[in-house]
């Protein structure tokens, strides 16, 4: 089944994102659909990224990799990385980082991207990412970045204060996006801000050097905020403390079970739909309805009768049922490391060959040549 998507930031709602022109150094870049070859079309790129904290959670599944794999099959020109510059900002050992890398991108094949289709990559591979947050760094100011709700938020876990690379996070996150040129950014709600930042910069150097970066759009689904099952007034998050607030994807269905039966709900037994008054029931309707692909009301009509007791169960059971495979692909994949690394260099290699003429330009721009 196709799912529905919203370019947002903030386009009107539309099945599917518009495609505006896409200037490059050398023109106008030609066939836009695959297998479309017309002249003078112009060209959509889609890009994203995921930090590798070891195998991603629902959250990250509903909220990013599920669109992912769509936008794959509809684009030509798609790019996924796996942010390892971006963790570092929460400090890790050298030997977890390196797993959790390629647990990642284990995860991510098995749950459908495929690198004939799309460039899967390691970020530091490409090391312009950084060179080009400089320059964007030297554009944006500090109050900005220091209004950004994550920065506030997590440099209390950090005793220092909070680190420079913590702060300008969010200025890494505008290169990766803009080192490609990219015109869409499929994430999930928490990423917003973070956009809204990267298209500022963009039209910050546009107007400073000329017109020559596109301004990104994000492309939200429909499940753009996957909530903690403890605390549904929270997103579903890796780093939570509690530890029945997650459900990983690799979660076995033992624990899975666990998890939406500890789910926070309130005292109505009745299942229905107001993320508003009745945030944690909501929250299991919106999981219920993407890993089946109902609609809610589908999804509420299915569950008359039920009490919240029972109807978490019965989400537990379609999350399990839609996980099964895909765990058992992920172990597959883990068990041949060589193979995880080549995909992710032979994704590097074609992604540095896209950035390469793209920041020769931009250091033109600036001077540097
Ligand atoms: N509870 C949730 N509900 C719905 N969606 C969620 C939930 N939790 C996470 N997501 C989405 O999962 C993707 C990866 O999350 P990260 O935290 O690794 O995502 C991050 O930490 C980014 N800064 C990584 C990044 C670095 N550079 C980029 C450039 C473009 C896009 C993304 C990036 C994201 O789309 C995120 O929105």
């Amino acid at each position: 089944m196709r799912r529905r998507f919203r370019a947002c930031t903030l386009v009107p709602s539309s099945p599917r994102p518009p495609r505006p022109a896409m200037a490059t150094p050398g023109g106008l870049i030609r066939a836009a659909r695959r297998g479309t070859l017309a002249q003078n079309m112009v060209m959509d790129r889609i890009f994203s990224g995921i930090q590798p904290t070891g195998t991603p959670h629902l959250g990250n599944y509903l909220g990013a990799i599920q669109n992912w794999v769509n936008l794959q099959e509809e684009y030509s020109s798609v790019l996924y990385s796996i942010m390892d510059m971006h963790s570092l900002t929460m400090p890790k050992e050298p030997a977890v980082l390196r797993q959790n890398i390629l647990d990642t991108t284990a995860a991510v094949l098995a749950c459908g991207i495929d690198p004939k289709k799309c460039f899967l990559f390691r970020q530091s591979l490409v090391p312009e990412h950084a060179e080009l947050a400089w320059i964007l760094g030297c554009i944006t100011n500090v109050p900005r970045l220091l209004r950004l709700p994550q920065w506030k938020m997590k440099r209390a876990s950090q005793s220092n204060g909070g680190t420079v690379g913590l702060l300008t996070y969010p200025v890494l996150q505008a290169a990766d996006i803009l080192l490609y040129k990219s015109t869409h950014v499929p994430v999930g709600e928490d990423q917003v801000l973070h956009l809204e930042l990267a298209q500022d910069i963009a039209q910050h150097f546009n107007k400073k050097y000329g017109e020559f970066f596109p301004v990104p759009k994000a492309i939200l689904s429909t499940t753009k905020k996957i909530k903690s099952l403890r605390d549904p007034t929270v997103k579903m998050s890796k780093s939570d403390p509690q530890k029945l607030a997650t459900v990983n994807i690799v979660d076995s269905p033992d624990e899975i079970v666990l998890k939406f039966r500890k789910a926070v709900t309130d005292f109505t037994s009745e299942v229905t739909y107001d993320p508003a008054s009745r945030p944690g029931v909501s929250n299991l309707v919106s999981i219920h309805a993407a890993v089946s692909g109902l609609s809610t009301e589908e999804v509420l009509h299915q569950s008359v009768g039920l009490d919240t007791a029972h109807y978490k169960m019965v989400v537990a059971e379609a999350v399990i049922q839609k996980f099964a495979p895909i765990r058992n692909e992920i172990k597959k994949l883990q068990e041949d490391k060589s193979h995880l690394i080549k995909v992710l260099e032979a994704g590097a290699e074609k992604a540095k060959e896209l950035a390469t003429p793209i920041y020769q330009e931009i250091r033109r721009l600036v001077g540097f040549q």
